[in-house]
């Protein structure tokens, strides 16, 4: 029997992944990373994330001074490469009733770097959930409520948790407060990859 938490509607699977799992799921998106290599997207306010993304699956989602949107190319100008199998069946496995996803965003978090809190909301099927996987070193999610402002609460997430952000919690905020860095020895490098996949139209 797996654990569930639920974090403000956000459930959170700890542990769903094997050391072997994330191995495979890893080998995976190291590959799509080699055909599109991870960029530091800019904001509509011209500052460079700290976190460096790209995107497997039909759009990568992308952000530059005209602001946050999805797009069919990475910025070298190809296709994103498709999503990894073993990823897709993590989907399969937390959202059976979700349509299939579009786009797997990677988020690569080197030392320092983090994710204010925000709503996914760039996706035009709010019904559609978010699911997150994490991969390597430990991170505090913390997830606030629908509206801006208010409390909030915070759970580290290690290598191997899966994460729906969907139904009545779909557009709660989240982001990652730190990394601790040293923390797994699975990235190489160090770090922490983040997948979140999603369902674009
Ligand atoms: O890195 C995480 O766990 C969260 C990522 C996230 O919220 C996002 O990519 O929208
Ligand atoms: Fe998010």
């Amino acid at each position: 029997m797996r654990t569930m938490l639920d974090l403000r509607g956000v459930r959170v699977w700890p542990g769903f992944l094997s050391r072997p799992e994330q191995d495979t799921l890893l080998a995976g998106i190291l590959s799509v990373m080699e055909a599109a290599p991870p960029f530091h997207p800019v904001t509509r306010w011209g500052k460079a994330m700290s976190v460096a993304m790209t995107s497997a699956g039909r759009f990568g989602w992308f952000s530059d001074r005209r602001g946050y949107r999805y797009e069919e190319r990475h910025p070298s100008g190809q296709s994103w490469p498709p999503i990894p199998d073993a990823v897709l069946r993590v989907w399969e496995a937390v959202a059976p009733d979700a349509r299939a996803p579009e786009c797997c965003l990677i988020n690569l978090y080197r030392s320092g770097a983090r994710m204010g809190l925000h709503q996914d909301r760039d996706e035009a099927d709010l019904s559609q959930p978010v699911v997150s996987i994490s991969l390597g070193d430990e991170a505090l999610f913390r997830v606030g409520a629908l509206e801006r402002g208010g409390s909030t609460e915070s759970v580290w997430l290690r290598s191997g948790d899966v994460a729906v952000i969907g139904g009545s919690a779909r557009l709660v905020h989240h982001g990652i407060d730190r990394v601790r860095d040293g923390s797994s020895d699975l990235i190489p490098g160090g770090g922490r990859i983040n997948l979140t996949l999603r369902v674009v139209t």
